[in-house]
């Protein structure tokens, strides 16, 4: 795969936009009266993968929410190179591209239209250099003998390579993925995890991964942030994090299974 995307990149040599950056600052967001998130600070530098972990209900998907301006903090600000990610004029400005957990593909569509949907909405190119994305992206994820195929005729694994894809076609400057390898076997997770490192490299973009997948979280993250219960609890190198002394954090990477005290008993009901 990484010849393939060497050969793609020179062929759109010129084109590529620079990675950006990322500042969250001083976040909270409400939801009634939970507090789903509490002054979170945290900068991503471009071109970095950083990933955002933690337990379930943590609130990693919240904070890419407001990250990718879908929703807005209740406090505190993010920001994309200083921009409000909500204002439509970023939007206009950088390739913001989304990755959802569940692929968010639409079923009646062929694989190709998934992919040429963005293209042809936004106008955004000529049709025959509109193929050439489509194809060139389909390719970068092994995908081309599925261009004519429906999403419910592809495996899980299949259709998480074709949301990246999808992204890809937008040529990002930030792309944003939630939960890239949940529900994948761990062979195909690995797959996922090399795709998200070899496109930092090769197309120099800038990555935030909301995962609790512990190995690509501490094998191709430039930098971690840990969140519990809605707190920023680490934030630092793979390395670094392995020898954090915190004990729920080691917990976390290394939980224990104790029969003699479940976890389910001391689970909180909200
Ligand atoms: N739109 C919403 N309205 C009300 N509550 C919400 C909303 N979105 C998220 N929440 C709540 O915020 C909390 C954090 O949710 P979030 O989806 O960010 O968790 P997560 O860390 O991504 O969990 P998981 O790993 O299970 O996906 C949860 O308690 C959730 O129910």
């Amino acid at each position: 795969m990484k010849k393939a995307i060497i050969q793609e990149r020179s062929s759109c040599a010129g084109t590529a936009r620079p990675p950006v950056g990322v500042e969250v600052s001083g976040l909270s967001k409400n939801f009634g009266t939970q507090r789903v998130l509490k002054d979170i600070s945290l900068t991503v530098k471009p071109g970095e993968i950083f990933t955002i972990m933690g337990p379930s209900g943590s609130g990693k998907s919240v904070l890419l929410r407001q990250i990718a301006g879908l929703d807005q903090p209740t406090k505190g600000t993010a920001r994309i190179n200083g921009l409000d990610p909500a204002d439509p004029d970023t939007r206009d400005r950088f390739a913001i591209a989304l990755v959802f957990q569940a692929g968010a593909l639409f079923n009646s569509i062929s694989v190709y239209d998934n992919l040429a949907l963005y293209l042809l909405e936004h106008r955004l190119c000529p049709k025959k250099e509109m193929r050439d994305r489509v194809m060139r992206a389909l390719k970068i994820l092994s995908l081309e003998n599925a261009v004519k195929k429906f999403p419910s005729e592809l495996s899980g694994g299949m259709k998480k390579r074709v949301a990246i894809a999808r992204a890809l076609v937008m040529e990002p400057q930030l792309l944003l993925y939630d939960e890239p390898t949940s529900e994948l076997d761990p062979v195909m997770s690995a797959t996922i995890t090399e795709i998200i490192a070899t496109l930092k490299t090769e197309f120099n973009v800038t990555s935030i991964v909301v995962s609790h997948d512990r190995d690509l979280a501490l094998t191709i993250s430039d930098r971690v942030a840990l969140l519990m219960k809605g707190e920023l609890r680490a934030l630092c190198s793979p390395a670094e994090l392995r020898k954090v002394e915190d004990p729920a954090v080691k917990d976390f990477l290394n939980p224990t299974i104790d029969l003699k005290k479940p976890r389910y008993q001391q689970l909180e009901s909200s």
